[in-house]
């Protein structure tokens, strides 16, 4: 599946969306991918995850767990684990910081798969990536379904996207008119709490 395979189920999905949106690291962008949308689809999640799952046996080889930063990566970390018959856990925030939770452990030395759906400045797989290190998990790599950053996200280990984008993404003191001029929506979770 290349980038124009993805796009196209974002697309028939409806999850290309068009605007003026806030991001997770507070950057506003023309472009959000609504990937609920796509992940509700099961079909349409599983035949992602699947792909993904390939690219990484492929890439790294086999791999001990996959895990995810709550909350839009769980549903692709648990669909991309399935196809590689791993067990799945997910991080979630705890006053602001990534934990493992829930009874979710790791084995010292385990190879971990970071599984993200999106990553645009690498900021929260970094985080995810920190708080498995910190539960004794060795991660061998990075997953995801789209990298927006045009391949210029450093998450610190090799990244493995199912398809790259290379989308505008500015300050919010450096905005376009054209952008500034659009309402503006903040979708994502991590202001939910604040
Ligand atoms: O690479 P980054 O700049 O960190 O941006 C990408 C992150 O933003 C979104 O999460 P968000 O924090 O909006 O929360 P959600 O997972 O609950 O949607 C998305 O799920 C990624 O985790
Ligand atoms: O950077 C983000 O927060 C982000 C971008 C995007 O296109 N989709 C998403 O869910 N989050
Ligand atoms: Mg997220």
């Amino acid at each position: 599946m290349n980038t124009e395979d993805v796009l196209n189920e974002f697309r028939d999905a409806g999850a290309l969306r068009e605007g003026h949106f806030v991001l997770s690291s507070g950057l506003h962008s023309p472009v959000f991918l609504q990937k609920n949308l796509v992940f509700m689809d099961g079909e349409r999640c599983e035949r992602l995850c699947k792909a993904l799952a390939e690219k990484v046996v492929a890439t790294v080889g086999p791999v001990d767990a996959a895990i995810s930063p709550a909350v839009g990566g769980i549903i692709p970390g648990y669909e991309t684990a399935k196809h590689l018959k791993v067990r799945s856990m997910y991080v979630e925030r705890v006053d602001g910081e990534f934990k493992l939770r829930r009874g979710f452990s790791v084995e010292p030395g385990e190879k971990i798969v970071m599984v993200e759906d999106i990553v645009t400045t690498g900021l929260s797989s970094r985080e995810c990536i920190e708080a498995i290190k910190k539960a004794g998990g060795d991660v061998i790599a990075a997953a995801c379904i789209v990298d927006r950053s045009g391949g210029r996200a450093d998450v610190g280990v090799p990244l493995i996207a199912l398809a790259t984008m290379d989308v505008p993404a500015y300050p919010a003191d450096a905005l376009p008119p054209e952008l500034a001029a659009l309402p503006v929506e903040d979708p994502g979770s991590r202001r939910l709490s604040k």
